[in-house]
């Protein structure tokens, strides 16, 4: 296993409480890790600390052989992209410059005109790139938010060997078809060797989805393993106070088989 982000003994706290107990926790290449609990169990403080969006009170975030805190911001940002829970911009910027955004300094023009294309009709966006991104629907923010990161990704793997994609409940505004496109164009870089981790509500989405499960409960990591050893009866009882049983969840809405790596996006 090649370990794209090491993160040893990380803990936050915020407004006098501990937000996040230390923990460790490694994201390998080519693996999709899906984070699941409840509200405020911490998930988004996990992935913004991994992320290195926010610097631990303890512990250290390490990728590959370097701790982020030792890392410039461009390496950074060449290293990992991140699509934030939602995102507003003050300015009317089009969905073409938000999606540029992702791709500065990147090669020449023609390059990164080729990239722009790649990023805009993965999400499915292109037909959106001249509209003024303020004006969108949540779900079309959310999917030109993910175009950019895919810009920002092409453009790292040019530099990087090992990258990592940080997904905040990328899949929470969207319909259905750009739900299950998003979730197996991630699978799909995962397959390339990308460190993958999303944040799910959708523990079909986070089975079906997730080559490993992260359960977080009260800023901490209750459990952490394969779908089919996390996902118990006893597990929803004791971190989502729910009675269901796991044998029951075929009966929800609709039911995925395990994506091959190669599905459409
Ligand atoms: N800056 C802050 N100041 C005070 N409390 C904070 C701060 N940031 C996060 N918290 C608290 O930390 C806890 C964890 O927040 P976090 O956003 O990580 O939860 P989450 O698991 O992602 O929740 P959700 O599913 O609702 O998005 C919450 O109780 C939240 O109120």
């Amino acid at each position: 296993m090649t370990a794209v982000v090491t993160a040893t003994g990380i803990s936050l706290e915020a407004a006098g409480r501990t937000i996040l107990a230390p923990t460790d926790l490694a994201l390998a290449a080519g693996e999709l890790t899906v984070v699941i609990g409840p509200n405020g169990a911490g998930k988004s403080t996990l992935l913004r600390v991994l992320a290195a969006e926010v610097a631990p009170a303890s512990g250290t975030v390490v990728y590959g052989e370097t701790p982020v805190a030792a890392m410039p911001p461009w390496r950074l940002a060449a290293k990992r992209a991140v699509l934030p829970q939602s995102a507003q911009l003050a300015f009317p910027f089009t969905v073409a410059e938000v999606v540029r955004l992702g791709l500065d300094g990147a090669g020449n023009a023609a390059e990164r005109m080729d990239m722009m294309r790649r990023a805009l009709a993965a999400a499915d966006v292109a037909h959106l790139a001249g509209r003024n991104y303020q004006t969108l629907s949540g779900g079309e923010q959310q999917r030109v938010q993910f175009a950019r990161v895919l810009g920002q990704l092409m453009v790292g793997g040019r530099r990087e060997k090992h990258l990592a994609l940080f997904l905040d409940e990328p899949v929470a505004s969207l319909d259905l078809r750009h739900q299950l496109g998003l979730l197996e164009h991630a699978r799909r870089l995962a397959g390339e060797g990308v460190a993958v981790l999303a944040i799910l509500h959708d523990l079909n989405l986070a089975a079906a989805y997730g080559d490993r499960l992260v359960v977080m409960k009260a800023g901490a990591v209750f459990a952490d393993g394969s779908p089919e050893t996390v996902l118990t009866d006893a597990l929803l009882r004791d971190v989502f106070d729910v009675r269901l049983s796991v044998g029951a969840v075929p009966a929800t809405p609709f039911v995925l088989p395990r994506p091959s790596a190669g599905g459409a996006a």
